[in-house]
């Protein structure tokens, strides 16, 4: 008989879950294949639960709730489907449910933040500090009258948070930016801050004594599930889950700062800590996720899919590999490491069991463009070389927002009414979105016009 033969099996508990004494906000695919992955394997996991809420929609936290934050992390790989029950999720809530964020917060036993909350989700403006949009100013507004008030940006979150931990006196904390913005910690750290200040001066200086934030470096590739992932993971394993994640067998996760209370032992489950996060974060963000973005609008410009499909075109591989030449001219870390993470990238991209979606990456780009490509732009441009491979990704990118119809960004409506028009103005009015330097320095408009022009034949 196989499992399909059987009726399938509902997704519950038959232990108690592990005690909460960590809290997530971005419930969502990348969290479950990693975090909560690497809590799962940790040897203290039993002692180490996790409270997740979700970014915004309520969605994942009621229909993982229904299964007492249970799910399926489905790696697939060469040899096939592995397949697990992911058990460190203790509990699920909706990013609604405030009054549960408060008490976790002001609870003694819980020692650690976990964020995966997009790029986006930190609410910085183009300087790193604090973004001055409507959400930042209604969240102020709200906690100034009711410190207790629902509020729905990251930053407010974690003060509304903190402020209910100081009441209770409940001790040191520490959070951990999981999203892929570099120096993350520190990123982070800014935002709360000068959110705490508003609020109250008092309060931020409590932070400033009280909670450490860690930098972190992550790496799984990790797409959204499709019907029909959720119905092979309940064919495999006779279970009912309605929430299963499916991930790439590679997982990489290095850290850099101080833990003021405690942590699982991840490094045990295959996590680096380090002193120095930048020279990996920079290899991450410029090889992986700068490939991804080119793929993204170079790669749905000639009518593909998904990232397997994009690399597999010997014109996207080619801009991929002109774009790493040039990138890895300014990373830091050993040439064998990076050929050697050149060579796995071609496999990870080309692993055909996983739909990553081209469309899903070539979201916000406004928000990742700066982090992803403009370094190396930058480091090429102070060596006195004009880019090809990076001229092309902020070409492909402007095509894309010229396209018009399918644009996913925070910023999106403005984008696509500066990307209209004739290329000659759209491209400098685009770049000096991106950073108004990049809109002085004439070499670079031309180049990113003339890349822009073959993109669309004209
Ligand atoms: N998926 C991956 O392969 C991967 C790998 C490395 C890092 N990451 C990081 O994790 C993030 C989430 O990826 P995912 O695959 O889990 O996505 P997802 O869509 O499954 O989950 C995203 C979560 O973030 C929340 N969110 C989105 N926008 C927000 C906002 N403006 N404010 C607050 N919360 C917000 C959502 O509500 C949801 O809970 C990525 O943006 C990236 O920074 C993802
Ligand atoms: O998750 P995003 O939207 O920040 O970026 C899309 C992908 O580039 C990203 O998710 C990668 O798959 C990931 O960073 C791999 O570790």
């Amino acid at each position: 008989m196989t499992a399909l033969d059987a009726a399938p099996v509902p997704l519950r508990r038959t232990r108690p879950a592990p005690p909460v004494r960590h809290v997530h906000v971005g419930l969502g695919n990348f969290f479950r294949a990693h975090q909560a992955w690497y809590t799962h394997r940790a040897p203290d996991a039993a002692q180490w639960g996790i409270a997740a809420f979700t970014g915004r929609s309520p969605h994942l936290a009621d229909a993982l709730h229904e299964q007492d934050g249970l799910f399926t992390l489905d790696t697939r790989g060469a040899d096939g489907d592995h397949l697990e029950v992911i058990t460190s999720v203790a509990a699920t809530h909706p990013a609604r449910d405030h009054a549960a964020w408060l008490r976790y917060l002001a609870d003694p036993q819980v020692v650690l933040v976990t964020l995966t909350v997009t790029e986006a989700g930190y609410s910085r403006g183009p300087d790193g500090g604090l973004a001055g949009t409507d959400q930042v100013a209604a969240d102020l507004v709200a906690l100034l009258a009711d410190p207790s008030a629902l509020v729905s940006t990251v930053p407010f979150r974690l003060v509304a948070g903190l402020a209910a931990r100081r009441a209770a006196g409940a001790g040191p904390l520490t959070v951990v930016p999981c999203d892929n913005l570099p120096d993350n910690g520190a990123a982070t750290a800014r935002v709360v801050r000068e959110a705490a200040r508003l609020v109250d001066p008092a309060l931020a200086d409590w932070i400033d004594d009280n909670v450490s934030y860690v930098t972190t470096m992550v790496d799984r590739i990790t797409p959204e599930p499709t019907a029909d992932d959720v119905a092979s993971v309940a064919a495999l394993t006779g279970v009912s889950d309605s929430s299963p994640v499916v991930t790439e067998p590679f997982s990489e996760w290095v850290l850099s700062g101080t833990f003021s209370a405690g942590r699982p032992r991840w490094e045990a489950a295959g996590a680096t800590f380090t002193d120095d996060v930048r020279p990996f974060e920079a290899r991450k963000l410029g090889l992986l996720n700068g490939a991804h973005s080119l793929l993204a609008y170079g790669g749905l410009l000639r009518g593909h899919t998904t990232v397997a499909d994009a690399i597999g075109d010997p014109g996207c591989l080619a801009w991929v590999e002109q774009w790493w030449d040039e990138a890895s001219t300014h990373l830091t870390l050993p040439a064998d490491d990076i050929v050697a993470y050149r060579t796995a990238l071609l496999a990870r991209f080309g692993n055909p069991t996983m739909r990553h979606r081209l469309d899903q990456i070539a979201a916000d780009g406004s928000q990742k463009l700066p982090v992803r490509i403009l370094p190396t732009i930058r480091a090429e441009r102070a060596a006195g070389r004009l880019p090809q491979g990076g001229s092309r990704v902020l070409a492909a990118w402007i095509a894309h927002l010229r396209a018009g119809t399918s644009v996913t960004d925070v910023q999106a409506p403005e984008l696509v009414g500066l990307a209209a028009g004739s290329l000659d103005e759209a491209v400098p009015r685009l770049l000096n979105e991106l950073d108004p330097r990049l809109a002085q320095d004439g070499g670079l408009v031309a180049a990113v016009r003339r890349e822009a022009g073959q993109l669309d034949g004209t």
